[in-house]
């Protein structure tokens, strides 16, 4: 299968690619990165692919407009945080299910430790997972963050305030892609909700009976994934095929939202995905969640001048339109709200 990180994709490089190395706001060091731009979606999206050690490639060619669906930024001196927060993931993990039971999800409840999707496509669901809000701060609830092992709140509590940071800086880099000032796009993630959703796939003989997560797009703003090891899983749909994204050592993978394709008008496209799981080897995700809305409203942002390709839509009933969306079948929620 090919990868949509592959070297045969190289060659689709974005305006927003150029755009990453010339926009000093970013703040992220040419070293670390180095752009390639796949496929994703439509043929224009872009990615970012974080090399960190060796020479960074200049974008080639650029071309179209750059709709950035899923994008790659490598470490940023957050090594020792990112470390832990991997070390702390498996260790919780690798305990005995009453440990990790002392903070089950609630019947009807969002966080906590337990099967969190259910899979509509004849499989069976393969991960087991723990959700947990980490911002706004006064919305913690600690009740859901273990206790074993003993660092890992602080694990969590420093690796939430890092991947803000981050957020930030890709948001500038963004707002200048879409053209607009700086804070408009900042202003409708700041002080929202972040949710972790950290994944564990033990491996499974019969991998074709089974799934780990069902195809979906990411209902929040922005997705920020953290691979803990080098196994294979995470697979994006594109012209009708499923191509793997192979993990980068030191790299992140950004994915699109819904939230943020409407905000963007949908110059930026949420793309499905999936996860399969590996015969031979486990795989841990750490996953970070960033929500957005404009004064409580999903819609696209008035200051990019632009017919609104999508109603608006209050955030609850956003929520619940989504949730609503069966995982597995393919269809998005926000493709009702377009005009
Ligand atoms: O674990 C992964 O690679 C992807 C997880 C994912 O798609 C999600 O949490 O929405
Ligand atoms: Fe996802």
């Amino acid at each position: 299968m090919e990868g949509i990180n592959d070297d045969s994709n190289r060659d689709i490089i974005t305006e927003a690619a150029a755009m990453a190395f010339a926009d000093p706001h970013l703040q992220i060091p040419d070293r670390y990165i180095r752009a390639a731009a796949a496929g994703v979606g439509d043929g224009e999206s872009l990615e970012l692919a974080g090399g960190g050690h060796g020479e960074a490639a200049r974008p080639r060619a650029p071309g179209g407009r750059g709709r950035f669906a899923w994008l790659c930024v490598s470490e940023l001196g957050l090594l020792p945080v990112i470390q832990k927060m991997k070390d702390n993931t498996v260790q919780f993990f690798e305990l005995p299910l009453e440990d990790k039971n002392t903070v089950a999800v609630r019947p009807g409840g969002i966080e906590g430790f337990g099967h969190h999707f259910r899979s509509s496509a004849g499989k069976l669901d393969w991960a087991e997972n723990l959700i947990v809000q980490t911002q706004p701060f006064q919305q913690r609830n600690l009740e859901f963050w273990p206790s074993k092992p003993p660092t890992f709140r602080d694990s969590i509590d420093k690796y939430a305030m890092e991947m803000w940071n981050l957020t930030t800086r890709l948001l500038r880099f963004m707002a200048s892609d879409l053209g607009v000032e700086q804070e408009t796009l900042l202003a409708a993630f700041r002080g929202k909700r972040q949710t972790f959703g950290l994944h564990r796939y033990p491996p499974c003989r019969h991998p074709e009976k089974v799934i780990g997560i069902s195809l979906h797009s990411d209902g929040f703003g922005l997705t920020l994934l953290l691979q803990v090891n080098d196994t294979l899983g995470l697979q994006v749909s594109k012209d009708g095929r499923w191509h793997p994204v192979r993990p980068l050592p030191g790299a992140f993978i950004v994915n699109v939202g819904e939230i943020l394709e409407v905000l963007t008008n949908g110059r930026y496209k949420s793309v499905f995905h999936r996860v399969a799981v590996d015969a031979e080897r486990g795989r841990v995700t750490v996953v970070v969640f960033q929500d957005a809305c404009i004064n409580g409203l999903v819609k696209p942002l008035p200051e990019l001048g632009e017919t609104p390709r999508y109603r608006a839509i209050g955030k609850s009933e956003y929520f619940k339109g989504h949730t609503a969306e069966v995982l597995g079948q393919g269809e998005r929620f926000i493709d009702t709200l377009k005009k």
